[in-house]
């Protein structure tokens, strides 16, 4: 595909600019603890990212169950506060990023692209990391996943964030790791790179077929400022 003419650049979080797996996993099973439950994996916890934390606690509390088995919503309810008291204390702590974040996007930034974060993440949680991770700066607009009505694979938050820009879709690049973040930008009209080392259930991002897949974040300034 030819270089895109974009001026936003939509970014998801989770698998895409951080490994947030690690503190995603230590929040799940201090939730699982405080429930009476047997911890999860790595990689199971890797598996159940991408649909926000609602999603992450329930695939926690259905796994290794019956498949007629499902919470009552005041069992989800509890490990989901739970989750999110465990979560706060571990979200922005040691943070991973995955090679070349950093200084890509201050060289977008610089180079005078809007930069947007479009997460699943509920939005409690984003401020905090982003600081942490001195990112704070760089992004104009952050969405969470509970900051609109429907989150990804819905286009509606990169649609609202083209809107709050005055941007069409079609000057907007989505940057993600997820069949979620594909979806959305598919649907929003928006053109997409899929970065191959997240997480997307296991699954190759191929398959949902973005129009660029990379493996390392650095080629977006091949893409967007050779
Ligand atoms: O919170 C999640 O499940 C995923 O978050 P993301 O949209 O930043 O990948
Ligand atoms: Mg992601």
């Amino acid at each position: 595909m030819a270089k895109p003419a974009v001026k936003l650049i939509q970014f998801d979080l989770d698998g895409t600019l951080i490994d947030s797996v690690p503190q995603l996993h230590l929040a799940v099973n201090a939730m699982l603890a405080e429930l009476d439950r047997a911890p999860a994996s790595v990689e199971a916890v890797r598996g159940w990212v991408g649909n926000g934390a609602d999603m992450l606690v329930r695939r926690a509390l259905l796994a290794g169950r019956e498949a007629d088995y499902a919470p009552a919503p005041a069992e989800l309810a509890r490990a989901r506060a739970a989750f999110d008291a465990a979560y706060d204390r571990v979200a922005d702590r040691q943070l991973i990023f995955y090679p070349g974040v950093v200084d890509v996007l201050g060289q977008l930034h610089r180079a005078g692209f809007i930069l947007a974060m479009v997460t699943n993440k509920p939005s409690r949680f984003v401020p905090a990391i982003l600081t942490a991770a001195g990112l704070g700066e760089l992004f104009s607009l952050v969405l969470g996943g509970d900051s609109l009505p429907e989150k990804k694979p819905s286009p509606a938050p990169l649609l609202h964030a083209c809107a709050h820009f005055d941007m069409d879709p079609s000057q907007c690049l989505m940057v993600g790791d997820s069949e979620n973040d594909v979806l959305a930008a598919k649907a929003a009209g928006m053109a997409v790179v899929g970065l191959s080392y997240g997480y997307n259930y296991g699954r190759p991002i191929a398959e949902s077929e973005p129009d660029w897949v990379m493996d390392d974040f650095s080629q977006l300034v091949d893409l967007l400022l050779a």
